[in-house]
């Protein structure tokens, strides 16, 4: 190994929407990068998912692109000395413990399939004591209903479960398993950063929890991953081929936790809000978890040398993905930076409110069932006014959650730092500052995340030694938005938005696909004739058995039962 002032650490940035590496000096600057996008699969309304191959080939390919940059710079692959994993959270991976192959496409944790599940779990005794244990409340946001879902509801999910075969994990605890070699090697680890996001794993303890466990139904029936600290030399294991074989990874966070370690949130009452897919304002509480009393998460910020550190968390769903809204689904423009010209080509938002739910809320409402809705729309309204409004809305829900860490730390934020995607907007930072009435201040390099995990991986190399090493990584050249509208201005804009949040709620109480998988399509007759338990029992069954099929194949099934049902009525003499 070279000199470690000469060394470099690799760090996988596994998003939402995109995959990158890349490879930092010891002065925490990215030298060389890769970044690929990949497959978003929503094959029903709510529905979102990754397929877990993709994730881990996209990864390889940033790898091999990112080392030949790095070598075609004049360095060689010999000096990066250890790597760094930071991903997206909750996104559920099940893949078969003998075989190392995935059961489903994983499960993101956008994804809101598992409704009925939540509206179950939550009637059943001690429901109400989860969150005191593992930090997060009931909903369909972490990995256990998802988890629960599946296993309900894919046959081969429930048949790896059923022979004690089904192997669980986040996607960190999946790509580690995979970059190491699957199963030949069977290095099934996960850090508590991501752990604490299934549920299952007890803040306190940082191990899995039998009550818990209990409560979900899968205590000693599937495999999970073994929890190990987020910087560690070598639980990891490390890369089984390609152009990095051989190089350790030694640190491991979610994302979240790896962009407040990027920015340097080490001491309590630092926080960082990241904008990328979802926005997520995380807080640092010290060593000791808070519960929060106004709709905050409670998660590990990250655990380096023993100690872990917690974190109060603010979740937004949807960040980044609304623009992504503007630009794929209504085509408003082209690339996602396009959004700022088109939203400064009015002066403010005419009087619309876009309250992006395509998820339900997260914090600090948490309203499963409130769907994207746009208020306040008039013939004066243009594209522009609904671009703004978009940005406007994450903004908005980051100034809820300000608030609520307020109500729950017992003081406010004096700044707000930035970064992720959407964060290169100024236009939506403006809007932040405005709506928070605090300066927001953006660093120069803004690949905080996955600096993060380069940071975690560095730490147990010893590429730096202790957090005074990495003060003067990425200070100089921020930018800095100061508030430009009072605090009036401000507060009767929030006020509007509280309105319209309490308006999007309760659109449809349930989703047009049901818990179960089955569509909800237009009804046969015969449930109007009195008989719809057996004709959806039917419906049901049929589709259970046609897992994977397409839309198509499930309408024609259906037709075949409503016709089955109509001859079945007539035979017995009654009108369909
Ligand atoms: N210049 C920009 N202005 C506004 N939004 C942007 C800009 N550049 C990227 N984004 C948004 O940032 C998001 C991607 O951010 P990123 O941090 O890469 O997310 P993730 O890690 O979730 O994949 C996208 O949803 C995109 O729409
Ligand atoms: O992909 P991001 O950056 O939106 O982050 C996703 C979060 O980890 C989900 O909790």
């Amino acid at each position: 190994m070279p000199g470690l002032a000469e060394s470099f650490v690799g760090s996988i940035d596994q998003g939402t929407t995109s995959t990158r590496f890349l490879i930092f000096n010891r002065d925490g600057e990215p030298v060389a990068s890769h970044q690929v996008e990949f497959e978003q699969i929503y094959p029903n309304p709510g529905w979102h998912e990754h397929d877990p191959l993709e994730l881990v080939s996209s990864v390889e390919t940033c790898i091999e692109e990112a080392v030949k940059k790095f070598e075609e710079l004049g360095y060689t692959r010999q000096s990066i000395n250890a790597i760094g994993i930071t991903n997206q959270r909750e996104t559920t991976v099940v893949w078969d413990s003998e075989t190392g192959e995935p059961l489903h496409n994983a499960v993101v944790w956008t994804d809101t399939r598992s409704q009925a599940i939540v509206r179950e779990l939550k009637s059943r005794k001690g429901a109400e004591d989860l969150q005191q244990v593992c930090g997060l409340p009931l909903s369909t946001y972490p990995s256990s209903t998802k988890l629960l879902w599946m296993i309900q509801n894919v046959p081969k999910v429930k048949a790896a479960f059923e022979r004690g075969h089904l192997a669980f994990g986040t996607v960190d605890a999946w790509l580690v398993y995979r970059l190491n070699g699957g199963p030949a090697a069977n290095v099934f680890v996960s850090d508590p950063t991501n752990a604490s996001r299934t549920m299952f794993m007890n803040l306190s303890t940082l191990e899995y929890d039998d009550r818990l466990l209990d409560f979900f139904e899968v205590k000693g029936k599937i495999h999970l991953p073994r929890i190990v600290p987020s910087s560690d030399r070598k639980a990891y294991g490390s890369i089984s081929s390609g152009a990095l074989q051989g190089v350790p990874i030694m640190g491991c966070l979610g994302d979240q936790s790896s962009a407040l370690v990027g920015q340097k949130g080490f001491y309590p009452g630092l926080a960082k809000n990241t904008y990328g897919t979802g926005c997520f304002l995380l807080y640092n509480v010290g060593e000791k978890p808070v519960i929060s009393k106004h709709g905050l998460l409670a998660t590990v910020a990250y655990q380096f040398d023993g100690k872990p550190v917690y974190a109060l968390e603010g979740s937004i769903a949807v960040g980044g993905s609304g623009i992504r809204f503007l630009q794929n689904n209504l085509s408003l423009f082209k690339e996602s930076k396009d959004v700022n010209e088109l939203a400064a080509t009015v002066e403010d938002n005419g009087g619309c409110i876009f309250v992006t739910a395509f998820s339900g809320l997260f914090a600090p409402y948490w309203i499963d069932d409130a769907k994207g809705t746009i208020f306040g729309i008039t013939q004066y309204t243009q594209k522009g006014h609904i671009a703004r409004a978009t940005l406007e809305a994450t903004c908005y829900q980051t100034k809820a959650i300000l608030d609520a860490m307020e109500k729950d730390s017992g003081h406010a934020l004096s700044e707000l730092a930035v970064d992720g995607g959407m964060s290169n907007s100024d236009l939506a930072m403006q809007i932040q500052a405005d709506l928070s009435s605090i300066p927001v201040y953006r660093p120069k390099m803004r690949e905080t995340t996955a600096l993060g995990a380069a940071i975690a991986a560095g730490l147990a190399l010893g590429l730096w030694r202790n957090f005074t090493e990495l003060r003067d990584i990425n200070r100089a050249g921020g930018a800095v938005f100061e508030p430009s509208v009072s605090p009036e201005k401000s507060a009767e804009m929030f006020a509007l938005w509280e309105k319209a949040v309490q308006m999007s709620k309760g659109w449809v109480k349930k989703d047009s696909v049901a818990a179960n998988g089955v569509h909800n399509i237009r009804k046969p007759s015969v449930i109007a004739n009195g008989k719809p338990k057996e004709s959806v029992f039917i419906a049901q069954s049929v589709f259970s058995d046609l897992d994977g099929a397409d839309e198509e194949d499930l309408l024609l099934e259906l037709r075949k039962i409503e016709i089955q049902q109509r001859l079945k009525i007539l035979r017995k003499g009654l009108k369909p």
